[in-house]
């Protein structure tokens, strides 16, 4: 009998295996660990939201390698500008952009001090500042020209400081949500973005129907995709201005009906037993009021505290008449049908979150909101101790104008009403407009999609650690494979 040696001498199959698998383990780990997010190494942006109301700076970070991944960008921090917004300023310009300084402070000590020169500060002004240039063009040049030399004085890296238009509004806005949702590489659809400032409105989508007017339509292409919006801007449609429109025409009425003395506007917007002494120019010194000119007289505030009538009255600031095109939302301007979800933010969603009527049916809103009309003032104010009364008592109104836009003004319905999502954030970030400006200006949304498709890192590590398995059982059965046959050939030896 001749004995034949084993050629799968086993020490050295054992051996090589080894080998192998430790190579490949080594390899698995340094790739993990070299794709690892690096939390250190970040960037900055900062874009000033010079709004009517208010102006907010907010700071943005992301993962230096990874600017162009849709969703790297979030929201490190916020910081509100004391007093008015900068519109607020025309008086004394200089105080406009003072006014940015603790903010601006905060910010250099927010983000890292190497990152500071290479940190773009963009300052973005909107529907308080359009007025105040319709109304008086040096004063809001004056003002830009404030805030702009503030900025400069500021050891980043100065972008501008413009009026936005309202397109641009809208755009980014829509841009914004969409981008923190994820929406912009999927083939799934996109959100609708719903702004309510203090004195515009916008209201941007992808509509299914062709746009019929250019100057509502805005075209992008990002990651690969095209998208055709609608977008509208409503300049004098804020809500503040809104409440102007709104008093202003009771108080033409009620001067034409009698002029009592003194002049009593009796408002169903506000809750019964209010009753504030308020100077006629204080409701007409704006341009989105006809010019009036009224003695400083005062009147009486006095709150009625009726929804029904209260949505009458403000029927009448909307034209539902007038239109050019084939259909309109309001004052001949052309919208198509509301289409998709809807994310709709800033006083929208301050006022119906206040109010508990971000879940609710059109239905069961309107039934909350009439009840809550009609609560007396002194309960209100009771209930809300620690609310300004300025805010606490405009709420009635602002939720009433609310409806009627959304329902009288831009067409939804009781059965599109569960579209909208009222909201603040997604995830941490703001919804608004300034981080899509600022993703825009930064080219971090490119026209194309990369080459290779982006994988989360939790995916990656998965990937990873699936593709060793595979080896590894590949190895496995390739040994007990040649372990068998070079059995079956000692045995037929034998
Ligand atoms: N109730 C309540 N109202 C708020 C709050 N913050 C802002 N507002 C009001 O909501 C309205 C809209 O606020 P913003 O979205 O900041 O408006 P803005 O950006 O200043 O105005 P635009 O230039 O028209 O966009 C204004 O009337 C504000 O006074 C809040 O925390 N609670
Ligand atoms: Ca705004």
């Amino acid at each position: 009998m001749v004995k034949v040696k084993n050629p799968w001498h086993r020490p050295v199959v054992i051996f090589l295996a080894a080998v192998i698998i430790v190579g490949i383990i080594i390899m698995v780990a340094i790739s993990v660990i070299q794709n690892k997010p690096l939390h250190q190494k970040c960037k900055y942006g900062i874009v000033l939201d010079a709004g009517s109301s208010h102006t907010s700076v907010f700071i943005y970070e992301w993962p230096a390698e990874k600017e162009n991944n849709t969703g790297m960008v979030r929201q490190k921090h916020t910081c509100n500008v004391q007093g008015k917004g900068i519109s607020s300023y025309s008086a004394n310009p200089q105080g406009a952009g003072a006014s940015l300084q603790l903010c601006m402070e905060e910010a250099k000590q927010k983000i890292p001090a190497h990152r500071h020169p290479e940190t773009p500060v963009y300052l973005g002004a909107t529907a308080g500042m359009r007025l105040l240039r319709m109304e008086n063009e040096e004063a809001s040049d004056k003002v830009l020209d404030s805030v702009a030399h503030s900025l400069k004085s500021y050891p980043f890296s100065y972008q501008g400081a413009r009026i936005i238009s309202g397109q641009e509004e809208g755009a980014f806005g829509w841009i914004t949500v969409n981008y923190l949702s994820k929406n912009l590489r999927k083939p799934t659809g996109t959100l609708g973005a719903l702004d309510l400032g203090g004195a515009s409105t916008q209201i941007t989508f992808v509509p299914q129907q062709n746009i019929e007017s250019y100057d509502n339509s805005i075209d992008f292409r990002l990651y690969g995709n095209d998208y055709h919006l609608y977008t509208h801007s409503f300049l004098c449609y804020g809500k503040d201005q809104a409440l102007k429109l709104s008093m202003g025409k009771k108080l033409e009425s009620t001067l034409k009906a009698d002029k009592t003395d003194p002049i009593e506007l009796r408002d169903p917007c506000f809750h019964p037993g209010y009753n504030f002494t308020r100077t006629v120019p204080n409701v007409f010194n704006t341009p989105c009021m006809r010019e009036m000119k009224l003695a400083n007289e005062t009147f009486f505030h006095v709150g009625l505290g009726n929804w029904s009538q209260c949505q009458q009255s403000i029927r009448k600031v909307f034209n539902t008449i007038d239109c050019p095109y084939s259909r309109c939302s309001f004052n001949g301007v052309f919208q198509p049908s509301v289409y998709g979800d809807f994310g709709a933010f800033s006083a929208f969603f301050f006022v119906m979150d206040f109010l508990n009527l971000t879940s609710d049916t059109l239905a069961t809103t309107k039934q909350k909101l009439a009840a809550y009309c009609s609560t007396p003032w002194k309960k209100i104010v009771e209930n809300h101790p620690n609310i300004k009364e300025k805010y606490l008592s405009e709420y009635c109104f602002s939720a009433t104008y609310i409806l009627t836009l959304l329902e009288d003004g831009y067409k939804f319905t009781s059965n599109s009403w569960k579209d909208i999502r009222f909201i603040m954030k997604i995830g941490d970030s703001d919804a608004g407009w300034t981080l899509g400006y600022m993703l825009n200006l930064t080219n971090m949304i490119p026209a194309e999609a990369p080459d290779t498709p982006l994988m989360p890192y939790e995916g990656y590590v998965t990937f990873m650690f699936l593709f060793s398995l595979l080896i590894l059982v590949l190895l496995l059965l390739v040994y007990f494979y040649f372990r068998r046959s070079t059995r079956t050939a000692q045995k037929d030896i034998i």
